[in-house]
């Protein structure tokens, strides 16, 4: 156990330090970056304490989260319902202070990512967007932070998404070890039809997860897909039954991560996921978070965002 709370802190800690105390990252003109990833002459630093103020200032919708100690799952919804839970600053916020508390809870085996009142998340929330069109990468570096922090937790994760789980929304199931579906829900990177990149970590980890081929796919086409084409694809790990109500596949999901994946000792479960599996947690990931960060930067704020929120697109 020492060793586990060892390797533990270490991770946190480089993962933190590389964001909070200010990474410096090169801002590089959009050809050279595009091309080749090669260096660029400026910098740009991120102070997270910062860029949290600024966040906290958009307010809206809330993300809360249970702690089951009977059965070791946590529950984290995402609470927008007039806006299908899309999200604000405030709750970007939230979800980094559950985080924290996750990191600390050392009971903990699993952790279910849901939204409330039938959809997971719409994306950014569009009214926060269209103001912090000047703040593209420091939104960017906060979620790449508290996403990543949630990837790495010694918790198994599973996004229960029902509903839209649409841009951001799409990227936060990412950040989860598996996804489950509801028959009725819907999934699609659409980044590329608002006028951006990924801002919040999905091509680094999609690449990771499903190969760079099917990462291209799913970003550049930005096609939205059904339950059953999502587990076709391979992006879904288990679709639920039709026959249930939105309310009841909270605790199927539930039970599926219970059975399938936290039914085993506590600390053995933590050990496989933190020190095993994701032991090589590296620079190398944080490395493509930032170009990714870089690139997103270019983007946001630019005509064909601009362009996209006039045309109010629904993506049906
Ligand atoms: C870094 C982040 C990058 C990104 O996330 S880019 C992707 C951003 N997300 C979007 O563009 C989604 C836009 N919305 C849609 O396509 C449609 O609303 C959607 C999800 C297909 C649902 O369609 P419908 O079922 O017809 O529902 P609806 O359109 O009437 O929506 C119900 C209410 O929710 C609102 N809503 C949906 N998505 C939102 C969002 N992302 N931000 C803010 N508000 C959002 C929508 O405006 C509507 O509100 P109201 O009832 O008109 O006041």
């Amino acid at each position: 156990m020492d060793l586990l709370k060892t390797i533990m802190v270490a991770v946190v800690s480089i993962v933190s330090s590389m964001f909070s105390t200010g990474v410096r990252l090169l801002r590089l003109p959009r050809s050279v970056a595009l091309a080749a990833r090669s260096l660029g002459s400026a910098s740009a630093t991120f102070n997270l304490p910062t860029i949290r103020q600024e966040l906290e200032k958009f307010q809206g919708g809330s993300v809360e989260l249970e702690l089951d100690e009977q059965s070791g799952i946590a529950v984290m919804t995402l609470n927008n319902p007039k806006r299908l839970n899309a999200l604000t600053g405030k709750m970007m916020v939230d979800m980094a202070d559950h985080i924290n508390s996750l990191e600390r809870w050392t009971a903990g085996k699993g952790l279910v990512l849901v939204g409330t009142s039938g959809n997971f998340c719409s994306g950014g929330d569009l009214t926060f967007v269209r103001k912090a069109l000047h703040y593209g990468e420091e939104m960017a570096a906060f979620q790449h932070n508290t996403l990543t922090r949630l990837l790495n937790l010694p918790l198994v994760s599973v996004a229960l998404l029902q509903g839209h789980a649409l841009g951001g929304g799409a990227e936060l199931s990412t950040a989860c070890d598996f996804r489950v579906m509801s028959s009725s829900a819907r999934i699609g990177f659409v980044q590329i039809k608002m006028g951006v990149t990924t801002g919040w970590g999905a091509t680094t980890r999609l690449v990771r997860l499903f190969g760079r081929q099917k990462a291209l796919a799913l970003l550049t086409s930005a096609r939205v897909f059904s339950a059953e084409e999502a587990a076709t694809e391979g992006l879904v790990d288990h679709v639920l039954s039709y026959a249930l109500q939105h309310e009841e596949e909270l605790a199927e999901c539930k039970k599926w991560l219970a059975s399938n994946y936290c039914c085993h000792d506590t600390d053995l479960s933590r050990a496989v996921k933190s020190s095993v599996v994701y032991s090589d947690l590296s620079r190398e990931l944080v490395e493509s978070l930032a170009n990714e960060r870089r690139v997103f930067g270019q983007f946001w704020g630019g005509p064909a965002q601009k362009a996209a929120l006039d045309a109010k697109i629904k993506h049906k």
